[in-house]
C-alpha cells in the first residue's frame, strides 16, 4: 500500500478487516512496529473520532503522532497552480507539503469538499497536491468525496457482528441485507461517508446492498453501480440485517437539499419492517433528526461499538503502510 485515500489502494480487504480484528483482540501485538516513525494529522476541517482514534493507533504501533488544525491555526493554504498570491493565502501547498514531507513518515489529511464547485470536489484537488508535493505516504482523513478509514471501520464493524453469535440472517447461506439509508438533515452535507460506504461494501461483495433515499438524491454511480437502489424507504428496509443511516446533500444539483421530508427520519417503528437490524451511523449525529434517540439508546445500535472500531481500523492502515 502507497497511500490509503480510497478502496483502490487495498489489494485484500478481507485480510486488512482481518488485521484490523486482530488488534482489537491484542492492540500491543506490534507495538515496535512503527518505533521511530511519526506521523503527521493535518486537519482543515473539525474532527472528534478520525483524529483522536489514529493518534491511539499509532501510538499502539509506537509511532509519534502530530496534529496540526491547519485549518483554524497554520496559515492559510494556496493550493490553485500559478496563483499571484496577493491575496489571503500566506503558503502555498507547493511550498509546505514537501517540508512536512521532512517531518514526518506519513501524512494524513482532512479536507472536506466546498460543496459549490463538482467538478473541483470530485478531481480531489487538495489531496491530489498532497500526494503530489509530500512525496510521503498519505492517509485520508475524509476528502473531498470519500472517507475510507470510516468505510474499513464500518466493514470491520459489520464482519464482527455476523461472525457473532447474536447474528440471525433470515435465510440460510443468504449474505446480510446491508442497507444505506438517507436521513434528514439541518445543514448540506458531503458524500463523502456514502459514497465511500458504497465503494467498500461494493467492492467487499459480501452483502445485499440496497441504497434508499429520495429522488434526486442519486450518488455518484461510479460508486454506487452494483447496488440496488430504491426511493421507498420502507420497502428497502424490508428484512434487513443492517441499516447504515447518513444524510447527504445532492450529487447531480450539487450540493443542494431538495427534501426535508422528516418521515426519513429512522425510528422504531421503520426498524420493526427489518430483520432485527443493527443500526449504524458514522458520527457526529443530529439527534432526533436523523436518528430518533429511542433508536441511538436501544438495543440495535451500534454506533459507539462502530466509533470505537476506528482505532483497529486505523491501526491496520498504519501498519500496513509502515511495512
Ligand atoms: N466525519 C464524519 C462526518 C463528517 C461530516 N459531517 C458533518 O459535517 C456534520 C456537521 C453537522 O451536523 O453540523 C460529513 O457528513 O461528511
Ligand atoms: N466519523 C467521523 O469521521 O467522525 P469525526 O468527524 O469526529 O472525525
Amino acid at each position: 500500500m502507497k497511500h490509503f485515500t480510497s478502496v483502490h489502494d487495498v489489494s485484500d480487504i478481507k485480510a486488512l478487516v482481518k488485521q484490523a480484528l486482530e488488534y482489537k483482540a491484542d492492540p500491543y501485538k506490534d507495538q515496535r512496529l512503527g518505533s521511530r516513525k511519526r506521523i503527521g494529522m493535518l486537519f482543515l476541517n473539525p474532527s472528534m473520532r478520525t483524529r483522536l482514534s489514529t493518534q491511539v493507533a499509532a501510538q499502539q504501533l509506537g509511532m509519534d503522532a502530530v496534529v496540526f488544525n491547519v485549518g483554524s491555526e497554520g496559515w492559510s493554504l494556496e493550493f490553485e497552480e500559478g496563483a499571484i498570491m496577493n491575496g489571503t493565502t500566506v503558503e502555498h501547498v507547493k511550498d509546505a507539503a514537501p517540508i512536512m514531507g521532512k517531518y514526518f513518515d506519513i501524512l494524513c489529511i482532512r479536507t472536506f469538499p466546498s460543496l459549490k464547485d463538482r467538478d473541483a470536489d470530485y478531481s480531489e484537488f487538495y489531496i491530489n497536491q498532497f500526494i503530489k508535493y509530500a512525496g510521503i505516504p498519505i492517509v485520508s482523513l475524509e476528502s473531498a468525496t470519500l472517507h475510507p478509514l470510516q468505510s474499513l471501520t464500518d466493514i470491520v464493524t459489520i464482519t464482527e457482528a455476523i461472525s457473532g453469535p447474536g447474528f440471525q440472517p433470515k435465510t440460510v447461506n443468504r449474505k446480510p441485507k446491508v442497507v444505506l439509508t438517507w436521513a434528514p438533515h439541518v445543514k448540506p452535507l458531503p458524500q463523502c461517508v456514502a459514497n465511500s460506504f458504497a465503494q467498500w461494501v461494493n467492492t467487499w461483495g459480501e452483502a445485499e446492498f440496497v441504497i434508499t433515499h429520495p429522488a434526486g438524491y442519486e450518488l455518484d454511480e461510479q460508486f454506487t453501480k452494483g447496488a440496488t437502489i430504491m426511493h421507498d424507504q420502507n420497502a428497502a428496509l424490508k428484512d434487513a440485517d443492517f441499516v447504515y443511516v447518513k444524510n447527504w446533500s445532492e450529487f447531480r444539483d450539487y450540493g443542494m437539499i431538495s427534501c426535508t421530508d422528516t418521515s426519513w427520519m429512522l425510528t422504531n417503528e421503520k426498524l420493526a419492517l427489518t430483520n432485527q437490524a443493527k443500526v449504524m451511523h458514522c458520527l457526529p449525529v443530529r439527534r432526533n433528526v436523523e436518528l430518533s434517540d429511542e433508536v441511538l439508546d436501544g438495543p440495535n445500535s451500534l454506533v459507539t461499538t462502530q466509533a470505537g472500531n476506528r482505532v483497529w481500523a486505523a491501526q491496520a492502515v498504519l501498519a500496513e503502510l509502515v511495512r
